[in-house]
């Protein structure tokens, strides 16, 4: 295996020029950067994202330097305009995408200009990897500012394997169909193999979008894209453990002396307001941390537990986050008047209620921060993982401490001992902040040993390697799919075969493969181009063209009337040979539609969008253009209904392409197509696309060279993608006799 590239839109450092012309580098605040960082010190990875700074703001002198300082750290830089952060960054990714993925739809705005930038710089990451891939690397794509990325790289390096995570949540699709620009982006993020998610509900909601908008079929957790499987699954991020427990106990063993303001404050609180509880926020500040609703909380706990006043303070670090977006800039308006407003209605000579820190601190600062805090509370409105509550518990070397969390932290899923509230039920915070300052310490240590546990062991190392095994896999996957793809140098060895052959037989499907499916079968009739085509075929010399079909005889002899080719017709209960008329094959009865139709008709009320197509001998429900998932829960429902209905009474229900079709048993594709190889033929050849295909498949000879349209399950030989193929190879068919 090669190396691993890492791309995120922000690299783990932030490049800024000092009023001197000086380079600074400090790292980058967040979770992806903060957690990723340790999976890339560890191992074999280069980094590719950008510094945080706009290319015109570094001086040509210091360019050279910038990027040694950058390299130092095995990053590449990717370089953005301040066109390009105004409209792709502050724009798409945080005006549109950010806001409406964490359910704030009254926050979300819909640029065309923005979506286009977007698209543009998800080209400008996409060339600056595929610059420095090898086949053998592994891409691994980070985050909702890269999620056309995946697609952009497979279309420039086709077998390339690529892994892509969402650090934020994934909406329900009811929220993310409002996205004018849906389709665009689920196949941006489907161009990777392994999808990954913090919470098993992202995963379901993506894989619930990726079904009702694109339409495609989902299997347990993957979907197939063209010849491709694409797999999802859920991994939620650990944190470095290692790394937090021991600063702490560094920490422990020697407090520094350092003369920091926040170093200040902690000592303040330690040796003068002694018997005073503290209670820890820390975010970034940003509308979805909740943090002004926690400013109210809090302010309401003292009112209504006015013991408390003087016996608690909230310690709170806010830290600068995308400051251009005019929302953040009226939540920063807001939480200092609230802040204002509580210090100065509670506050007393020996007392300020709240501390408030806008600014980013140093790793060490965060640990005493951590060790200091009796009780952490993090009440976001929505947030995909939430690292800092991972790591206050990390830090709590004696297991003491309580951590408040919200349940609409990613994190919530996994720290059940937490103390888990509702972020929109004041009632229930104020009175879980009791809770948490009055909980015995015997019942903290029990909580904390707990959740360290799970900490400790699912770390991020962990889940890196997770997620890369994961990724590995979906390799072995693309080999367990049987057939093979029909290549060209596979297409030659056919092809000289045709050539060869003295009597050919040519059996094709029509549905979904010389036709592309749309809503109304009706109107699926072949095209002038495949008219020709398939005449052209029949008039070969010694070649015998078989259509066959499910549909009825009426709709096919219409459609291909004076087309030199045979038709078989309702799965081979009818035969039209060459210029003649239709014959019936088998001696069949339908007296059993009349006590199905109304069964069918039932699920017809209560199915919008299905209906039933009625043939000599057999019924079909369609569900194609009925709600996908509503459609596949009938569907099965009433198959089980049919099969129970129709036992002894020598009937099958078979499952179509979005079609259930109630048939006579002893009828079916590759029985019907045998009876025509009563002949000798020395080249026998089957395509299709579904379940009924299957049967020319298992049932016509071994020599015969069968061909499945699209990557699912099958007993084919090869495999095609899609229609356009199968004509393609149709037409060389036709060109290699002429
Ligand atoms: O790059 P910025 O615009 O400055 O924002 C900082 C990062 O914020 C987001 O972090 C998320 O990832 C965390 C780790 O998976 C997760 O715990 C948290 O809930 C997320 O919000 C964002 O996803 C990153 O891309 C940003 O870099
Ligand atoms: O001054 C600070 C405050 C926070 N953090 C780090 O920023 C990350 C925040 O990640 P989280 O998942 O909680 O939220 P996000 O900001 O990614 O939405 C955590 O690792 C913190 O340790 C930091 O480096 N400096
Ligand atoms: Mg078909």
């Amino acid at each position: 295996m090669g190396k691993t590239i890492i791309i995120s839109n922000r690299l783990p450092l932030q490049i800024n020029i000092s009023e001197n012309n000086k380079v600074e580098v400090t790292p980058s605040v967040g979770g992806l950067a903060t957690g990723l960082k340790s999976f890339h010190q560890e191992g074999d990875s280069i980094w590719i994202g950008w510094t945080g700074i706009a290319e015109e703001d570094i001086p040509a002198e210091l360019e050279d330097e910038v990027e040694a300082e950058v390299k130092k750290q095995r990053c590449v830089p990717v370089s953005l305009t301040s066109e390009e952060i105004e409209k792709f960054y502050y724009g798409f990714s945080n005006r549109t995408i950010w806001p409406l993925f964490h359910y704030f739809m009254e926050y979300t705005e819909f640029h065309n200009e923005h979506w286009e930038a977007y698209k543009q710089v998800n080209e400008k990451y996409a060339e600056a990897v595929v610059e420095r891939l090898n086949d053998d690397d592994v891409v691994w794509v980070h985050d909702y500012q890269l999620l056309l990325l995946p697609d952009y790289i497979r279309r420039k390096k086709p077998k390339v394997t690529i892994g892509f995570f969402n650090h934020i949540p994934f909406p329900s699709s009811e929220v993310f169909r409002t996205l004018p620009w849906r389709e665009e982006v689920l196949k941006g993020m489907l161009g990777a193999d392994l999808i990954g998610f913090h919470t098993y509900d992202y995963e379901r909601h993506f894989l619930r979008s990726v079904n009702r908008i694109l339409r495609l079929d989902i299997n347990f957790n993957s979907v197939n894209v063209g010849n491709r499987v694409v797999r999802s699954d859920s991994f939620p991020m650990g944190i470095d453990y290692k790394k937090f427990r021991k600063a702490a106990k560094d920490h422990k063993a020697q407090p520094r002396s350092e003369n920091s303001d926040i170093q200040k404050k902690l000592d303040y609180h330690k040796y003068v307001t002694r018997n005073t509880k503290l209670i820890l926020s820390i975010d970034r500040l940003d509308y979805t941390k909740g943090i002004a609703n926690r400013i109210r909380a809090f302010g309401y706990f003292l009112e209504k537990y006015p013991e408390y006043q003087e016996k608690v303070r909230l310690i709170m670090l806010a830290v600068p986050s995308r400051t251009n977006v005019p929302q953040y800039q009226l939540l920063k308006k807001e939480i200092d008047e609230l802040v204002g407003r509580i210090n100065g209605k509670f506050a007393t000579i020996n007392w300020t209620p709240i501390w408030y820190f806008y600014r980013s601190m140093p790793f060490d600062n965060l640990i005493d921060l951590y060790t200091s805090s009796n009780v952490a509370l993090i009440t976001p409105t929505r947030d995909g993982m939430n690292l800092v509550a991972k790591e206050y518990i990390a830090t709590r070397t004696d297991q003491t401490g309580v951590l408040i969390l919200s349940e609409m932290a990613g994190a919530a899923h996994e720290l059940n001992e937490a103390l888990i509230i509702n972020p929109n039920n004041f009632e229930q915070i104020v009175d879980t902040i009791k809770l948490a300052l009055e909980m015995p310490e015997e019942e903290q240590i029990r909580r904390n040993k707990l959740l360290q546990k799970r900490l400790k062991r699912y770390n991020v190392e962990k889940w890196a390697k997770d997620f890369m095994k994961s990724l590995d896999n979906t390799k072995d996957s693309k080999k367990a799919f049987k057939a093979i793809e029909l290549t060209e140098n596979i297409k030659k060895d056919l092809f000289d075969k045709y050539s060869a052959a003295q009597r050919r037989i040519l059996f094709l499907d029509y549905d979904g493969t010389l036709r592309k499916f749309v809503d109304k079968p009706e109107e699926a009739m072949p095209d002038p181009d495949l008219i020709q085509l398939i005449s052209r075929l029949g008039e070969q010399k010694n070649t015998r063209v078989v259509l066959i079909s499910g549909r009825d005889k009426e709709t096919l002899g219409t459609w291909w009337k004076n087309v030199p080719v045979e038709l078989i017709a309702e799965h081979g209960v009818w035969n039209r040979p060459v210029r003649e008329e239709w014959q019936l094959t088998e001696n069949l009865n339908n007296s059993w539609m009349t006590s199905v139709r109304p069964v069918l008709e039932t699920y017809v009320d209560r199915t919008p969008g299905t209906f039933i197509e009625e043939k000599n001998y057999s019924l079909a429900w369609h569900y194609r253009k009925a709600n996908p998932e509503l459609g596949d829960v009938r569907a099965n429902e009433l198959s089980a209904v049919l099969k129970d209905m129709i036992s002894n009474h020598g009937l099958s229900v078979l499952q179509g392409n979005k079609v259930l079709e109630i048939k006579n048993s002893g009828v079916n594709k590759g029985k019907a197509a045998n009876k025509l190889l009563v002949e000798k033929y020395d080249f026998i050849f089957a395509i299709g696309d579904d379940w009924t295909d299957e049967f020319l498949f298992t049932e016509l000879p071994d020599q015969t060279v069968t061909v499945k349209v699209g990557m699912n399950k099958t007993e084919a030989k090869y495999f095609v993608d899609n229609v356009d193929e199968v004509r393609e190879l149709i037409d060389q068919f036709v060109s290699l006799t002429r």
